[in-house]
């Protein structure tokens, strides 16, 4: 597991490096502007190709009349804090290796903070910096068709506040991203390289502050983000990971001072890998060794929800998978299922029956069972046989308490999983959702981890916020994120009966005996892997049928 930062613990973790005397914020930002350009160069090797080392040459040689239209070049925006410091840097080093280079400052050099200060002292030995006004970049990349490189160093952590002062400049990143890398009409486009963040992004929350539409037209876009220590929840939240382009993380050397005393584990955001060796099987256990799952299916055509999550918890490795049909779609189910069982569950009573074994250990409600069934269903399934059996409320059976989410809450304990998707959710938790959907202001802004976290706790036990990042939280506030982004990215799970499958995976997992979290959290990666398995063309059914190939790979 890695740890998603965020900006009040990334300044944390500075300060501490800073005050055990063991470095200093000067070094930490020449390292800083290093990671960016080695970053560079491993995202295209063929911009450092021909580069020739000139040293800390005197400022005469960056003037315009010896910069050669050969060269190749890379133009600067450095902002009013530090996030602008590594743009100084950056300038500097691509400087002595023998590019043009062209610095822009976005406010006023004398407030600038002491180490930007320091570098940008140091740039103004080589070059100018010009100021950077609104409509600076217009026409910029067709002037200068060698400007390989933009480097958007204006904010960082630091954005506390709606930017919309350079919009133009904006405007121009974004379109020089969209056409980097392509030939037209004799212009080549800059790759749009940002420094920690791109400009624009709230740091925790992953939203463009101050902006409630569409914000891929003319917001800030990067093809290459470069992070330092960790990744940020902006890289994996919201808009964060179509703004970012690529992530690249800079190791800063800070891994020791992670641990900093204002940390508590519990406020701590983790990606969530799982452990793989929890997965596998051992010893001579029979299949009640690995949990029963009872998954109740709604009435007659209406049984393929829960016949997906039956069969996603029985691939998952629960040792037996029973579906709960009412009588009249008792049949439809016979016809479809195999290794599969079916008990007839019409009434609360029935369920109640059912539920007096034990041995069931696991329950799913929800997948396509109709909202007056899973009103009805739900009380009797918390109430039955085994003290707080682990269990999975997904779809319907959220739904059914939309008038009166309370209800649910208070029937509820910490061995249940909740999974709703945006909608679902906010149908629960209304006030959450409207505070989550609101346009931000000020950063930091509200994000999925704080609506998860919140809603988690109210409900008193683990919700899993579904959606491309997938948040996941415990009442106790750990959390985790699933993000299908960047290499893991899986534009094909949004699909019909793709949340029934992972529906199914929690379930299997909870019989299995993996805790809520960690079932959660395991079913919610496995069901990424599985997509990224099989590729373009997947539908629900393809889900749960990768996971043999999944955990061979895994070493299962
Ligand atoms: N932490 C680390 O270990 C390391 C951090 N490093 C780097 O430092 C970066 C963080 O630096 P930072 O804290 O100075 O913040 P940054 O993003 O540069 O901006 C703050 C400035 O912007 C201003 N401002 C804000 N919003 C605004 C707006 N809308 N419009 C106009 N102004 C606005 C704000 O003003 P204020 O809110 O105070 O009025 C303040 O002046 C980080 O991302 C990384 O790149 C590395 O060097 C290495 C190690
Ligand atoms: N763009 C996306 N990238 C990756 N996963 C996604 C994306 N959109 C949705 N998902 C995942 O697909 C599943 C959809 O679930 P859900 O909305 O409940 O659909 P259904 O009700 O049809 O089963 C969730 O697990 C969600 O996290
Ligand atoms: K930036």
């Amino acid at each position: 597991m890695t740890e998603l930062l965020t900006a009040a613990q990334m300044r944390a973790i500075e300060q501490a490096a800073i005050e055990s005397g063991e470095t200093t914020g000067v070094e930490l930002m020449e390292r800083a502007g290093q990671g960016v350009v080695d970053a560079i160069f491993e995202e295209w090797p063929e911009l450092a190709e021909g580069d020739q080392e000139r040293g800390a040459a005197p400022r005469p040689a960056a003037s315009p009349r010896s910069i050669s239209a050969k060269m190749k070049r890379a133009v600067v925006l450095c902002g009013p804090g530090n996030n602008g410091g590594d743009g100084f840097v950056v300038a500097r080093l691509l400087f002595q290796r023998g590019w043009a280079v062209e610095v822009f400052l976005y406010g006023n050099a004398e407030k600038l903070p002491s180490d930007a200060r320091v570098n940008f002292e140091r740039w103004l030995e080589l070059g100018e910096v010009r100021a950077l006004e609104a409509r600076s970049l217009d026409g910029y990349a067709e002037d200068n068709p060698n400007t390989k490189i933009a480097i958007d160093a204006l904010f960082g952590t630091g954005l506390s506040r709606p930017f919309h002062s350079l919009a133009g400049v904006q405007m121009e990143l974004n379109y020089w991203e969209a056409c980097s890398g392509r030939e037209g009409h004799g212009i080549s486009f800059p790759y749009v390289v940002a420094i920690d963040v791109v400009s624009g992004i709230c740091s925790d929350s992953g939203k463009y502050l101050g902006v409630d539409d569409n914000p891929y037209d003319y917001c800030a876009m990067a093809n290459l983000t470069v992070s330092f220590h960790e990744r940020k929840l902006c890289h994996v939240l919201h808009h964060g990971p179509r703004g970012s382009g690529q992530i690249s993380v800079c190791d800063l050397g800070l891994k020791r001072f992670v641990r900093v005393p204002n940390l508590q584990p519990n406020d701590r955001v983790f990606s969530s890998d799982p452990s793989f060796y929890s997965l596998s099987k051992f010893g001579d256990q029979n299949k009640f060794g690995s949990g029963h799952a009872l998954i109740l299916s709604g009435g007659p055509v209406q049984t393929g929800a829960a016949r997906l999550s039956a069969r996603g918890a029985l691939r998952i490795g629960a040792g037996l998978v029973t579906l709960g049909v009412p009588l009249a779609a008792q049949q439809e189910v016979a016809a479809q299922v195999t290794a599969i069982m079916l008990k007839p569950i019409e009434t609360p009573d029935d369920l109640t029956a059912v539920l007096q074994d034990s041995r069931i250990n696991a329950l799913c409600l929800g997948p396509a069972l109709g909202l007056n069934r899973a009103r009805r269903l739900v009380a009797a399934a918390l109430d039955a046989g085994l003290e707080a059996r682990p269990t999975v409320f997904d779809a319907d059976a959220l739904s059914a308490f939309a008038d009166e989410p309370s209800a649910l809450f208070e029937m509820l304990h910490e061995n249940c999983v909740l999974t709703p998707h945006g909608g679902e959710f906010a149908r629960l938790f209304p006030d959450i959702a409207e505070k989550l959907n609101a346009v931000p202001t000020k950063g930091p802004a509200y994000s999925k981890v704080d609506a998860t976290r919140k809603a988690a706790k109210r409900a008193g036990c683990v919700v899993l916020f579904k959606g491309a990042a997938t948040v996941i939280a415990a009442p106790d506030g750990r959390c985790s994120i699933n993000s299908a982004h960047y290499e893991r990215s899986a534009p094909w799970l949004a699909t019909a009966g793709s949340g029934d499958v992972l529906a199914g995976f929690i379930t299997g997992l909870l019989a299995r005996g993996f805790s809520p979290m960690q079932a959660a959290e395991t079913a919610a990666w496995l069901h990424v892997e599985c997509a990224l398995k099989f590729g373009p063309g997947l539908i629900a059914e393809d889900i749960p049928e990768q996971l043999p190939a999944v955990f061979k790979d895994l070493g299962v």
